[in-house]
């Protein structure tokens, strides 16, 4: 337990964080990468050079000193990071090596005011938190361990498929090379996938949701080759590999979960946001033929609609099945033209009992939750994650 004189420090150092933005987790990184380079092979180097990850951990820095006096506010929050640690098998030394390197960035950048007062309440802030952490992520690790199929750390697997889905996104089967089973997941989660692309300095970690219903013998993930603003390491790494090719994977992680409840079900998607919902719809498919789904989808144009063979299928085989589509730049093949706009469908959504889920671009998500809400969906039935570094909608 923190005493009372931690809590108002750390308080009230607050405002010095915002004062100081984004330049005190650009000085940490900087700090840490240059003592601890071995830890570029675990940080997302991409998001180092757009500045997304110091953005995303001066805001969680801020959100953790703003309610130290209440952290059941950042509970949420909390377990999508733990998850994401275990993706990228953050182990217990790592949190001092961390902690060592805020202290370090705060003393030297703000020496007036971080008195000695001050560095002892973030020491013992800082160590309440990561002990919170360290926990957390023994539990998913102890559950990756010890449920038939799981692992923990790297493990072998090889692409026994590769199938071309649309323009950009291609799915590859992942399937284990001991050839024993893998620990089933839930839908919506993602695995870690590590490579060492050709050229590359360091390892690179990334994330993609897994795209097909938990099966016990492989995983799939649907890969878009990122050509904006500049190409995708991994991803163009991932297109470049053929059949037979070997990549190590972390577990299935992730929190944003379809929940098992009867209730009316609409899944919403965006581009390659398309890939959770995939395994969310399959998984659905399998269960409670009187379960009504609604399948909401929005893309550029028909040559970047994924999954466009199975979800006709799907829909003509299950009467509980029904699809809209939104092409911002029309055509044929899409129910309507532009951006998603859900009043054409007031009339036969589920506004008041359903569950909502939205995967897609931070800003389609936004758009989104926002017609929602005018619409009269409760906030509480709105589910949604931001890929990467985290950040409000
Ligand atoms: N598990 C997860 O959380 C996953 C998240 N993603 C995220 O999904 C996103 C998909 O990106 P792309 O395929 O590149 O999408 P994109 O940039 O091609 O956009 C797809 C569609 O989203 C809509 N859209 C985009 N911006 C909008 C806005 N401001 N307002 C309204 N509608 C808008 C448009 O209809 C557009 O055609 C990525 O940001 C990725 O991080 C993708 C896969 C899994």
């Amino acid at each position: 337990m923190l005493s009372d004189k931690t809590i108002e420090i750390v308080k009230s150092t607050v405002p010095l964080l915002a004062e100081a933005g984004t330049v005190v987790t650009d000085h940490f990184y900087k700090r840490l990468f240059s003592h601890n380079p071995e830890l570029k092979n675990i940080f997302n180097m991409s998001n180092q050079d757009t500045g997304r990850q110091q953005f995303a951990l001066f805001n969680a820095l801020a959100a953790y000193a703003q309610n130290i006096d209440n952290l059941a506010v950042l509970k949420e929050a909390l377990a999508r990071i733990n998850h994401k640690h275990t993706s990228l098998n953050i182990l217990p030394e790592h949190y001092p090596i961390v902690g060592a390197h805020l202290i370090g960035t705060l003393k030297e950048l703000i020496p007036e005011q971080f008195t000695a007062d001050v560095e002892y309440a973030w020491r013992e802030a800082y160590g309440v938190l990561a002990d919170i952490c360290i926990t957390e992520e023994a539990a998913l690790y102890a559950h990756s361990k010890n449920n038939h199929g799981g692992w923990v750390g790297t493990r072998q697997f090889e692409i026994t498929d590769k199938h071309v889905e649309s323009e950009f996104v291609t799915s590859f089967t992942l399937t284990p090379v001991d050839g024993k089973a893998v620990i089933t997941y839930k839908p919506g989660q993602y695995i870690g996938i590590k490579v060492k692309p050709e050229g590359a300095e360091y390892e690179e970690i990334r994330q993609y949701s897994i795209s097909q219903k938990s099966n016990a013998k492989n995983y799939r993930i649907s890969v878009k080759k990122e050509c904006q603003p500049k190409p995708g390491v991994v991803s163009n790494f991932l297109h470049s590999l053929e059949q037979g090719a070997r990549v190590e994977l972390y577990p299935p992680a992730g929190d944003f979960i379809l929940k098992n409840e009867a209730t009316p079900v609409v899944l919403i998607s965006a581009g390659v946001g398309q890939t959770p919902m995939m395994a969310m719809l399959q998984t659905l498919l399998s269960g409670d033929k009187s379960q009504a789904i609604s399948y909401l989808h929005a893309c550029e144009n028909s040559r970047e609609f994924s999954f466009k063979g199975y979800l006709a299928q799907q829909t003509a085989m299950h009467p509980q099945l029904k699809t809209f589509t939104w092409f911002n730049q029309g055509g044929e093949e899409c129910d309507f033209t532009g951006l998603m706009d859900l009043t054409v469908l007031e009339a036969s959504l589920p506004i008041s009992e359903g569950a909502f889920y939205l995967c897609g671009p931070a800003s389609f998500m936004a758009y989104v939750k926002g017609q929602l809400l005018d619409l009269g969906v409760q906030s509480s039935n709105i589910h949604y994650e931001i890929f990467g570094p985290h950040q409000a909608l």
